[in-house]
């Protein structure tokens, strides 16, 4: 059914991928399954790399036809390379990246006013780091903005908790960020709603509180994840990766996978980590590529591996620098163990896939993702503290923790928990779930 002319809805992401991803599989639930007319708004390269990428995420490639994409001019800005020693992470490369999208202010606002003109109502469903957007939808009579946060619950409360104390959350982000935060909350408009994509089976507490919450408590909260498509009953038949090959030839729950995202980590601990595979002696798959640039078609990075690793665990281990499908990954029957930075999408698609996780946090949401996964869910084991975020986990450690999840009694016992939330997941999506009734009730309002 097609809705254009009744109801227009603008997505507006912030440009990198983990919060890119998020607003595309909206994107296109929105336009594939409830037939609206949905535009997505960023710079033409992001826009080329959440198209490039979303193929290997569980939509087939043709869904993007029903997206109407938009290229927001701006002046190229610096891309330069990660920075493996920077103390926490924290991706501060991109920092130029951030700073220009004050620059996409302006398209922005021609856009919004020129498809304001031929539609009933626009509907703006923006990333909470691009505020502005919420700005110019107030300025237009037949407009409304909805916020959107890919993030967990969990951080959100804690978030709020240390401003409330005072607490510098400069050892989360870095300071430059926090200026960059800082300047987005002056912007910031009262919107008609915010869009969370968590769901009441992962964060049923941590969203009590939040009600309770000033800053949340007095908008209309949609709770409608998880939005990544799920294994078993929304995956369509995309072409199959050669990774996926190398899973079928092992035995179920033997593998460990391991991706830190985008995110970088130093050389010194790409060695302590990969002597602590090998000496574990079990299957991995380790996902390794350089973190993403502000464009990422100039990354030129190098494989940053000890020499002669890669011929010690031939038929062991496999490991790539290129982007692989995760959801499929994680949702092979050989992956036995996922050992993430807790990025909050691999922290749904862990859960969505049933998978245990060795949470290895590293900056912003990631420690209170970890802790939701370790103490509140218990499908996760923490394999370095936020205490001790500064050191380089030892090889030994990385044994350990692979050793505890993969043959422990502990990783038993978390991989039934992890099953148990997938099915659970599963069941929230479906009709009468608690995050198809949000979505539900969400495009219902702005068809009103
Ligand atoms: O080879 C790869 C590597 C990654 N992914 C996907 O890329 C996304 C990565 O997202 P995430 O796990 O959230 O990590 P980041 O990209 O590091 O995410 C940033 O954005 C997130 C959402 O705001 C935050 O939770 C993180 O802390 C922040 O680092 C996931 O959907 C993965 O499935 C692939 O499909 N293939």
């Amino acid at each position: 059914m097609s809705n254009a002319g009744e109801v227009t809805v603008v997505i507006v992401p912030f440009p990198v991928q983990g919060h890119l991803n998020q607003l595309l599989h909206l994107s296109l639930l929105l336009s594939t399954r409830s037939g609206l007319a949905v535009h997505f708004a960023s710079l033409a390269s992001h826009n080329r790399q959440a198209k490039l990428r979303l193929q290997l995420q569980g939509w087939p490639l043709s869904s993007l036809s029903s997206v109407h994409f938009h290229d927001l001019p701006l002046p190229p800005i610096p891309s330069p390379p990660p920075n493996p020693h920077s103390p926490n992470s924290f991706p501060t490369h991109l920092q130029p990246l951030f700073d220009a999208t004050d620059l996409l202010r302006s398209p922005l606002s021609s856009l919004l006013h020129s498809l304001s003109a031929s539609t009933r109502r626009l509907v703006v469903v923006h990333d909470h780091l691009m505020s502005f957007a919420g700005l110019e939808a107030a300025a237009i009579p037949n407009a409304e903005s909805y916020k959107f946060y890919g993030l967990s619950v969990a951080f959100l409360g804690e978030v709020e908790q240390l401003r409330m104390k005072g607490t510098d959350l400069d050892e989360l982000f870095s300071p430059e960020f926090r200026l960059f935060t800082d300047r987005r909350r002056k912007d910031e408009f009262q919107s008609s709603g915010l869009i969370i994509n968590t769901c009441r089976v992962v964060e049923r507490n941590y969203l009590k509180i939040l009600a309770r919450t000033e800053a949340y408590s007095c908008v209309p909260v949609f709770v409608i994840g998880p939005l990544n498509p799920l294994p078993w009953h929304d995956r369509p038949n995309t072409t199959r990766d050669e990774c996926l090959e190398w899973l079928d030839r092992h035995p179920p729950c033997s593998v460990v996978y391991i991706s830190f995202g985008t995110t970088i980590i130093s050389d010194e601990q790409v060695e302590q980590l990969a002597s602590g595979l090998l000496r574990s002696g079990y299957r991995f798959f380790w996902v390794l590529p350089n973190a993403d640039q502000a464009d990422i078609f100039t990354d030129e990075s190098s494989s940053r591996l000890p020499a002669g690793f890669l011929k010690a665990v031939e038929g062991v281990g496999k490991v790539v620098r290129g982007w692989v499908p995760q959801l499929d990954v994680l949702a092979h029957p050989a992956t036995g163990g996922f050992m993430s930075h807790c990025g909050w999408n691999s922290c749904m698609e862990a859960v969505s896939c049933g998978v245990p996780v060795m949470a290895w946090p590293m900056h912003s949401d990631q420690p209170a993702n970890a802790r939701l996964l370790a103490e509140g869910l218990m499908v996760g084991l923490v394999v370095r503290g936020w205490d001790r975020r500064r050191e380089v986990v030892a090889a030994e450690r990385v044994e350990e923790v692979v050793r505890m999840v993969m043959e422990g009694e502990k990783g038993r016992w978390m991989r039934e928990n992890a099953w148990r939330i997938s099915e659970a997941l599963r069941v929230t999506r479906n009709d009468g779930g608690s995050s198809k009734e949000a979505l539900d009730l969400l495009v219902g309002h702005w068809r009103r």
